[in-house]
């Protein structure tokens, strides 16, 4: 990742801070975007009650700073759910998951009132699919739902190696044309195996942050 994109991502995660109340719990995301925020949530960390984290590595980080990291089964409240995107279109519908944060993710911006998505404008796409849609699988279910995602017109590639927070796989689905991100969404997660899968699409944000060269635009989708 260049300097540059780096700048550009500081510059989102530094504009999501104007979203942030004092005495909240604050939702955070997961990626290299939203570890700038969590840098930048550091520096009001007293002014915070804490956060709710959608992976082990922002947990990590966010403990690194100081910051009380709670369980999301004992908040009741989030208003302000901030994180990173791998794509993003003009609905605020997203493709997340490229770090296999995705179930996580997808839980804590169903709680939270307000999701604030933070990206560098390379992530922002006319239409979604270009990137590889992850599918976190529950193992023994993998080539069973690959199968499946063929017949939905999906190349599924199994990302080797990796093993998600909740001890489950990802299928990486490429050369997916996703001209219905709704009902694709529900179509994945309907497949026995599936745990859930990458489109924001039914949740997505209700604010998109995007930064450029010439200054981080305000893409207000709902609300
Ligand atoms: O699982 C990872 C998350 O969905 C990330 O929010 C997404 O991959 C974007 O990450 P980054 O800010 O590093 O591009």
């Amino acid at each position: 990742m260049s300097g540059n994109a780096d700048l550009l991502k500081k510059a989102a995660a530094e504009a999501a801070m104007q979203y942030i109340e004092n005495g909240t719990v604050v939702g955070v995301g997961t990626g290299s975007t939203v570890n700038f925020f969590i840098d930048e949530l550091a520096k009001r960390k007293d002014d915070i009650e804490g956060a709710v984290s959608s992976s082990e590595e922002s947990t990590k980080r966010l403990k690194a700073h100081g910051i009380e990291v709670f369980d999301l089964n004992s908040v009741a409240d989030v208003p302000v759910y901030i994180d990173g995107a791998d794509e993003i279109n003009e609905h605020g519908q997203m493709i997340k998951g490229g770090g296999g944060a995705l179930t996580r993710e997808k839980i804590i911006a169903a709680v939270a009132d307000k999701f604030i998505c933070v990206a560098d404008d390379s992530k922002r796409v006319g239409r979604l699919g270009s990137f590889p849609l992850p599918v976190e699988v529950i193992p023994m279910a993998r080539s069973y739902v690959a199968r499946e995602i063929v017949k939905l017109g999906g190349d599924p590639v199994w990302r080797q190696g990796f093993t998600t927070d909740n001890g489950n796989w990802i299928l990486d689905v490429h050369n997916l044309d996703i001209m219905k991100p709704m009902e694709l969404e529900s179509d994945l997660n309907n497949i026995v195996g599936v745990v859930t899968n990458g489109l924001f699409a039914q949740r997505g944000a209700d604010v998109a942050l995007i930064a450029r060269e010439d200054g981080v635009e305000t893409l207000k989708v709902a609300g």
